[in-house]
């Protein structure tokens, strides 16, 4: 896993870390550089040759080291980047279901916090991982050749910390994963707590709000400090494996050296190999701990990109009303049935009104129509093909969606109009605006189509949000309207003003509105009674004042409400 993240750099790595190892071999070359310039002077020579040998020895290491650390930093931002834009790729490209399921504020922090660790992981880290590796393991065979017997001795020891060594690092990799999952959890309580902001304020939440998110600061400090445990292990026992294969080099070596089986030069010489072997030790140690965090990152980084992906295919194409039919169609969010075999046909053109009590599934056969869930059972139908048929960008681009919430996006309003139609000019949204009257608003606002809306639409009263998202929609010239609660927070003159928008654009559009408010659907072609998941009844306002008994409730406890409210 963590290889494949790095193999698309690996010409750019081997070239770093085979600069930097020139660099280093440079210095090497610089004790021999000196002791020319030294003999030259000794000789009385002339001292610009060997001067300029050194001062080009000097500097042209430092050159190469350093554009070698450079182009190994490089790769290593050039994998962050790419893992960040891979799953970037990748989050708003999944299923509505799944993010139903997953925190968004975790799932940020996968792109932003996780994928920082993989730097470890390339570029330096790695060529330190190979590069001690191979001196380590270069050492290894001169001493060999040395002295097999103190060079045995030696292996011993090092096998011996390399088994603790593979003891600790699965849970530095553990400490590593729970620590990365703690900051997750410390995003989905901020995001939690921000998105709801007011709420939270007014709640008198804040202290509560502070005190979990500071629990998963807490939790995360915990496993940075199992980590840094392990970690210190892990050091200490590379450290200690050269301190202990010295003792033993030390005995075994002087016994022999004693009983006249090895000359003292080379115990010596063994001795410094031994020495020398502390630097590449320390830097396996080192990548390998650094490979651990790279590891657990990669892992929670896997958890998003297994999830199911939509296919972007087909693009927005222009035509006439659409019409709608769904065929027994059932679907449950979980174990629970939300429809329970709902038939419905809608001819193309008109409008079409979703009443019902609450939770009855309204919005939820909105969210089928979108292709945002799929239906267990059953066909739902645009046009008279099944929406699991139709390339998914061209059965969206088809509809226009106004969700209950109606969010607004930051950016001017001019982007929030053209949010789905990028290419809309202002005389069409101008155009659009005044059907949904918002013109004299927008003339109102002080930069007019270029104001700032912030996070959330503030600066927007609720009903304008709606409209705005009205707006929006209208703007894609969809073939079918899908309109949720879209009159809810209107006043009453708006609402009249809207209803004869939707009666409008009933004659060009297929429009389907999901109302509670009963007024603004009595002149619609059919009204849907849905109820538990099941269509109760079809009909005119009259038809089902007449023949549905739940029908007959709503619209009594609606209008008795409007005659109290004075509407
Ligand atoms: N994303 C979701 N995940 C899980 N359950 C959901 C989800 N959305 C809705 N439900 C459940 O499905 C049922 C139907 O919800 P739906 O939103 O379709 O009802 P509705 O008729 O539109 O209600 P309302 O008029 O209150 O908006 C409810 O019981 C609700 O709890």
């Amino acid at each position: 896993m963590l290889f494949g993240v790095v193999r698309p750099h690996r010409r750019a790595v081997v070239g770093g870390g085979l600069l930097a190892l020139v660099g280093g071999l440079a210095g090497l070359l610089e004790p021999l550089a000196a002791k020319a310039v030294v003999d030259a002077l000794g000789r009385g020579g002339s001292l610009w040759g060997p001067i300029g040998v050194l001062t080009l020895v000097v500097l042209g290491g430092a050159v190469i080291a350093t554009t070698g650390a450079y182009l190994l930093e490089r790769t290593a931002e050039s994998v962050v980047r790419a893992a960040r834009e891979r799953l970037i790729g990748r989050l708003l490209r999944l299923r509505v279901g799944e993010v139903d399921r997953l925190k968004p504020g975790d799932l940020m922090s996968r792109v932003t916090s996780d994928t920082t660790l993989l730097r470890a992981v390339a570029g330096q880290g790695l060529v330190d991982g190979v590069n001690g590796a191979v001196v380590l393991l270069g050492a290894i065979v001169l001493m060999g050749f040395m002295d097999p017997v103190l060079l045995g001795a030696t292996v011993a020891v090092l096998v011996v910390v390399a088994a603790s060594m593979a003891l600790v690092l699965p849970r530095l990799a553990r400490a590593n994963e729970r620590a990365q999952a703690a900051v997750g959890d410390m995003g989905s309580v901020l995001e939690r707590a921000l998105g709801a902001f007011r709420t939270v304020k007014a709640s008198g939440a804040e202290a509560r709000e502070t005190a979990a998110a500071g629990e998963a600061a807490g939790r995360a400090w915990k496993h940075g400090v199992e980590r840094a445990r392990w970690e210190a292990v892990s050091g200490m026992s590379a450290w200690l494996s050269v301190q202990i294969a010295f003792l033993v080099v030390l005995g075994v070596g002087g016994a022999r050296v004693a009983a006249g089986d090895m000359p003292v030069s080379s115990l010596i010489a063994f001795l410094l190999y031994l020495f020398y072997l502390t630097f590449p030790i320390a830097q396996v140690a080192e990548a390998a701990t650094a490979w651990q965090a790279g590891l657990a990152a990669v892992r929670r980084m896997r958890e998003v990109e297994v999830l199911p992906l939509e296919s972007p295919e087909g693009g927005v194409v222009a035509g006439a009303a659409a019409s709608v039919s769904l065929r027994d169609v059932r679907f449950g969010y979980g174990d629970a049935p939300v429809l329970r075999g709902v038939s419905l046909e809608v001819p193309s053109g008109g409008m079409t009104a979703f009443v019902g009590p609450s939770g009855a599934g309204k919005s939820t056969v909105f969210g089928l129509l979108e292709r945002f869930y799929e239906a267990e059972d059953g066909v739902v139908a645009v046009d008279g093909v099944d929406v699991r048929r139709w390339p998914l960008a061209e059965l969206r681009g088809a509809i226009g969606y106004v969700e209950q919430d109606a969010p607004i996006l930051a950016g001017s309003l001019r982007d929030n109009l053209r949010y789905a139609a990028p290419e809309a000019d202002d005389e069409e949204i101008m155009a659009v605006l005044a059907r949904t009257r918002l013109d004299g608003l927008v003339e109102a606002l002080p930069d007019g189509l270029d104001t700032r809306v912030g996070h959330r639409g503030t600066t927007l009263s609720g009903g304008q949000r709606q409209r705005v998202a009205i707006a929006r929609a209208l703007l894609r010239r969809p073939r079918l309207l899908l309109l949720d609660e879209a009159t809810s927070q209107l006043d009453a003159a708006n609402e009249a003003a809207l209803k004869e928008v939707v009666d409008d654009l009933a004659r060009t559009t297929t429009v389907l509105v999901i109302a509670h408010r009963l007024s603004t659907v009595t002149g619609a072609d059919r009204i849907v009674v849905l109820e538990a998941g099941e269509v109760r009844a079809v009909g005119s306002h009259e038809e089902l004042l007449e023949v549905d008994e739940l029908y007959r409730d709503l619209a009594a406890v609606q209008f008795a409400a409007d005659r109290n409210a004075g509407v």
